[in-house]
């Protein structure tokens, strides 16, 4: 959908506490870390397919050694790439080397990727530029340990130009205008101001360059370093870095739009962007896991003090809803029920849709994320079927009879797998070059379950583009001859860009936005089409916090259901013989299913920050003029 890098991905942060010889002892091996962040990177292999990259740090070594070391592939499946090439090193050395085998400190003097500090990352590449130069983590050399500086973040900064041009203003002189450069180059801008004055302070107490460099270490003040260059963020961002001595942080938005939990114990600090990752890596339980708090940053002193500080002032929560919806695993204990919950939800307006008629309905659902909510779709239909047989049952309890009992209570919710995934990929997050082909041929069906007097019902997590269906979905359910197709999301209908991490960035992908667009043709409103534009032209060069989303005014003449059915009528390839029904999730019953992640500017129009508005203004303006280009 859109034509740059974008960084909706996953991260993991590790810090073994403990001396390696620790590990060794109790686990069995000196590369207890790698081990682990194997699988902390593998278990969140969900949040990117098109990248990995992995960082260690080994503390306290001599001038002149390695500490650094960094592997990173675009290559297809890259986590298992990289962690073949980690572990063909290691063995390589151990076995030139057998003296290594017992020794942990002959590991660590001469072993890459063994260390005490590690830095993971998984990302998901959009159209074009999956090249290596894109794959986390970043690097920022510097012959002073503690100005050396590796960053990998799960983020999207709406402000990337503004940020570029604040760096040109303090005289640098960027190499290219990334949105991870930058903000790397903004840490490291102030990094090196604090290293400086720190140095100036030893120095002005008598200390030589030598002594000054563990005082450094020991004083240097992440907490300024990290408000300093956060200061004119506007983004959804979690932001992981390590520096060269030892010290690394992680950083969240104000308003918690990108997730980030984490976990301390004797033995290690562990952070990553799913709870369950770490609950399942580390063996604990759901209530040892803490989330980060927004505007905060998790900071791990080199000497093992772990802090929480704030560094922006948080403003009211907006944590992303699609991570609950499709982007997460659905293992967390709160987003397995919460999915459940929308399925629960939407039975009515199913059940609307198939007038009742549970007997003479299939229902299914489409691989793999939409399996949570179908579960609680069917537990809602259960309810309802019960309550018509306790109905029937108390209106005729006078001449039940027994066989009569048991045909009642025979009847059931007739479910079935109808639609398989042959690959275990996930589309959505696939650049868009390969989509389309990849979603026609991804999909396989289950024959012989369907009678043509049925209704089928099918749940997807999402409808976005409406790809999925109509290269794909509808035509394959036609085949089984139903009466009637009903495509039920489970998250409500997707009207504007995300600008925040997770790659939706043209109004004109977005299948909701080309329906309400053909209703205005259709009812000859397109003068709103042309006010909508002559509006956001109006604030083109407004600051971000005047701009108003004036793009909102496109759906506001329609009802949801009016949008909804102009889209099944869009989706319905022409040869297809059933008829075909959509019915969204509203707003309301998403924010009472996912009470906790209220973020659904995607839904709404709603950004949680000012540069949100700037985005959708300048989306509208692109789609008017007809030019494919990114809105941030
Ligand atoms: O309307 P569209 O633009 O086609 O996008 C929505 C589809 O993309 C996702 O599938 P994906 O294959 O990524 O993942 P899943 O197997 O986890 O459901 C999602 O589950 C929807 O099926």
């Amino acid at each position: 959908m859109s034509d740059a890098i974008k960084h909706e991905c996953g991260i993991a942060l590790l810090r073994l506490k403990k001396p390696l010889e620790f590990y060794k002892e109790k686990y069995g091996s000196a590369f207890y870390g790698v081990q682990k962040m194997y699988l902390l990177m593998e278990k969140q292999h969900n949040r990117g397919q098109d990248g990995a990259g992995f960082a260690s740090i080994k503390f306290d070594v001599e001038p002149g050694e390695r500490y650094i070391s960094r592997v990173r592939s675009n290559k297809a499946q890259p986590i298992q790439d990289i962690f073949a090439q980690i572990n063909d090193r290691i063995n390589e050395e151990l076995a030139l080397h057998p003296e290594y085998n017992d020794d942990v400190q002959l590991q660590k003097d001469n072993i890459p990727y063994i260390g005490e500090l590690f830095l993971g990352h998984v990302r998901y590449g959009t159209f074009g530029k999956n090249s290596i130069e894109s794959v986390h983590p970043f690097l920022r050399q510097n012959n002073w340990m503690h100005r050396n500086l590796i960053v990998a973040g799960n983020f999207n900064m709406t402000n990337v130009t503004e940020l570029f041009n604040s760096l040109v203003e303090l005289g640098q002189h960027p190499k290219e205008m990334a949105d991870t450069v930058t903000v790397m180059e903004k840490i490291g801008h102030f990094l090196d101001d604090e290293v400086t004055d720190l140095y100036q302070e030893c120095k002005n107490n008598g200390l030589s360059k030598r002594e000054a460099s563990p005082v450094i270490a020991e004083k240097l003040n992440l907490v300024r370093v990290l408000k300093r260059a956060s200061r004119g963020w506007d983004g959804g961002y979690a932001m992981a870095g390590l520096l060269g001595h030892g010290d690394s942080f992680v950083l969240r938005d104000p308003a918690g739009i990108r997730p980030t939990y984490f976990y301390e114990d004797d033995e290690v600090v562990v952070v990553a962007s799913e709870r369950p990752v770490i609950q399942t890596v580390f063996n604990v339980s759901f209530e040892k896991i803490q989330e980060l708090k927004p505007g905060n940053a998790l900071i791990i002193k080199k000497n093992g003090t772990v802090s929480e500080e704030e560094i922006n002032t948080p403003t009211i929560k907006k944590a992303c809803s699609f991570e609950r919806i499709y982007f997460s695993r659905g293992s967390d204990a709160e987003i397995y029920q919460e999915r459940k919950e929308l399925g629960k939800l939407i039975l009515p307006a199913v059940l609307e849709a198939i007038e009742n008629d549970t007997d003479n309905t299939v229902f299914s659902y489409i691989p793999n994320t939409a399996e949570t909510s179908f579960y609680g779709m069917i537990e809602a239909a259960n309810d309802f079927l019960n309550q018509r047989k306790n109905k029937f049952i108390l209106d005729n309890r006078k001449t039940l009879t027994k066989e009569k009992l048991e045909e009642i209570l025979s009847v059931k919710i007739r479910t079935e797998k109808i639609a398989i995934k042959d690959a275990k990929l996930r589309t959505f997050i696939t650049d868009d070059a390969n989509r389309d082909d990849l979603v026609a041929h991804v999909y396989d069906v289950t024959y012989g379950v369907i009678q043509p007097s049925d209704n089928l019902v099918i749940i997807d997590d999402s409808i976005v583009r409406g790809t999925t269906l109509k290269k794909s979905i509808l035509r394959m359910m036609d085949r089984l001859n139903p009466k009637r197709i009903v495509v039920v999301s489970s998250a409500p209908q997707i009207r504007y860009p995300d600008c925040y991490g997770i790659d939706m960035s043209t109004l004109e992908g977005f299948i909701a936005f080309q329906a309400a667009i053909e209703l205005l043709k259709e009812r000859k409103m397109t003068n709103i089409i042309d006010d909508v534009y002559k509006k956001c032209k109006a604030q083109e060069n407004l600051k971000d916090a005047e701009v108003i989303n004036f793009v909102k005014e496109i759906y506001n003449p329609f009802t949801d259901t009016e949008i909804s059915n102009k889209i099944a009528q869009m989706l319905h390839p022409e040869d297809i013989k059933a008829e075909v029904k959509i019915i969204f999730q509203t707003v309301d019953d998403l924010h009472i299913a996912c009470p906790k992640n209220l973020g659904d500017w995607y839904f709404t129009g709603d950004y949680p920050t000012a540069g949100g508005n700037r985005v959708v203004n300048k989306a509208f303006i692109n789609f008017y003029e007809g030019k494919n280009a990114r809105s941030y």
